[in-house]
């Protein structure tokens, strides 16, 4: 089977790993070092392939340590955040607090917080508007459980949830922005999305920015997809114009296996 490259990207791919709830603080600096070894023998080039890792936030201030102190270039980020800024808010955390660790970035809206804590669009919203206000770039989760695929309606769902989570956001507030497309049917279960449904809905996710913030927004705006992405899967995925990345959960637990998904352009494949 071929693919289709992205020639030359218009956009710096990003392969993100996601921890979820694993890697306490020691674990995650082992994992880390071992990924940013791995990298520099494989002589990563960061400028062609930005490479970030979410942490759990007990493991930030040990992530900054590791990045600050040996001049790494894998950006960090946080997996959710508050929308609010400081006060009686027992258990959460403010943006202002993982900006000063250094975080690029705040995932905002995983599958995961919106089903077990329910997590609304209008709460992503203000956590899209947190993120911002404190210079965090929100990386935006969205995507269709396994009743709207196979009723034929993830696209429209999954773009409702965008306009949702954006809602009375500008072009110039939301500058940077990433969106990630996770079918949550996909998410842990081993159920990958073909390369065409990754691209359709990538597709779709930038014509619906064009049409709410226009060309340049949406030519500008990486899209990535995630759910059971590994090395053996990732140049398939990422073969679609539309497609800028990935967001990995399990497999990025794993150094070499992400530093391999990290490689992907060196499957890719031109369809000509
Ligand atoms: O939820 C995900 C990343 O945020 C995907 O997880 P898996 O790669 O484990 O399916």
């Amino acid at each position: 089977m071929t693919t289709q490259t992205n020639g030359v990207f218009d956009r710096t791919p990003l392969i993100a790993g996601n921890w979820k709830m694993n890697m306490d603080h020691t674990q995650g600096i082992a994992l880390l070092q071992k990924l940013a070894w791995t990298l520099k023998d494989a002589r990563h080039d960061f400028s062609r392939v930005e490479v970030a890792v979410f942490p759990p936030f007990t493991g930030l201030r040990s992530v900054q340590s590791l990045v600050e102190g040996d001049g790494l270039q894998i950006a960090y980020g946080a997996q959710d955040l508050s929308d609010q800024d400081s006060g009686a808010y027992t258990g959460d955390i403010s943006g202002q607090f993982l900006a000063k660790l250094g975080c690029r970035y705040a995932l905002v809206g995983h599958s995961e917080r919106r089903s077990i804590h329910a997590e609304s669009d209008e709460q992503c919203r203000d956590k899209v508007r947190a993120a911002i206000r404190h210079g965090l770039t929100p990386m935006l989760c969205i995507g269709e459980g396994l009743e709207q695929r196979q009723a034929g309606e993830h696209v429209q769902y999954t773009l409702e949830q965008l306009r949702g989570s954006l809602a009375e956001l500008n072009a110039g507030e939301l500058e940077g922005l990433v969106v990630a497309y996770e079918p949550v049917w996909a998410i842990g279960t081993g159920e990958v999305a073909g390369p065409e449904d990754a691209q359709e809905m990538a597709h779709a996710i930038r014509a619906e920015l064009e049409s709410l913030y226009g060309e340049d927004f949406a030519k500008a705006t990486r899209v990535l997809y995630g759910g059971s992405v590994k090395s053996s899967n990732v140049a398939n995925i990422l073969g679609g114009a539309d497609v800028d990345g990935a967001l990995v959960g399990g497999a990025s637990l794993d150094a070499e296996e992400f530093a391999k998904i990290t490689r992907f352009e060196q499957h890719l494949v031109t369809d000509q």
